[in-house]
């Protein structure tokens, strides 16, 4: 009994921070362009690796991928701009280093998908 009620708390704490958590996703979505266009950019790769009956996992993996270092980049900025309001050296090396982590997942996405995704629709369109 008493192990039940713990892991009726247990779920009720991680549907608590999975609540923190959407509202990070939803205030990035609102607030970041960028996210955004991610955001549908994965949606439409993984509807067309769905479609073409690609192997999904390495599309939806590399635009997660995207997706997180994403929300990582808004949660520095957002540190950055609370402890460095001012200009800064540092405040500078440290968005412009999570700005290239989301530029090098995103190159490394379209190779994905280009490996996975390219074959297939050239087959459907007959080349
Ligand atoms: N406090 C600061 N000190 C020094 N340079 C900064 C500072 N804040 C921003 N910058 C410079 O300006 C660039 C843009 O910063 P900003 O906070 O506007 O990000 P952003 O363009 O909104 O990024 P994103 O498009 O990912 O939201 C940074 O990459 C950095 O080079």
């Amino acid at each position: 009994m008493r192990l039940e009620g713990g892991s009726a708390l247990s779920l009720r704490r991680w549907w608590r921070s999975a609540g923190f958590a959407r509202a990070g996703i939803a205030h990035a979505y609102r607030t970041q362009p960028n996210f955004r266009i991610e955001v549908w950019a994965g949606t439409l790769a993984c509807a067309v690796a769905l479609a073409l009956r690609a192997p999904l996992a390495p599309v939806a993996l590399a635009c997660a991928l995207v997706l997180g270092l994403e929300l990582v980049n808004t949660a520095l900025e957002a540190v950055v701009d609370l402890a460095s309001p001012e200009l800064h050296p540092l405040a500078k090396v440290a968005k412009d280093a999570a700005a290239g982590a989301v530029l090098v997942a995103s190159g490394g996405a379209v190779v994905v998908a280009l490996a996975v995704l390219l074959p297939p629709l050239l087959r459907v369109l007959g080349f």
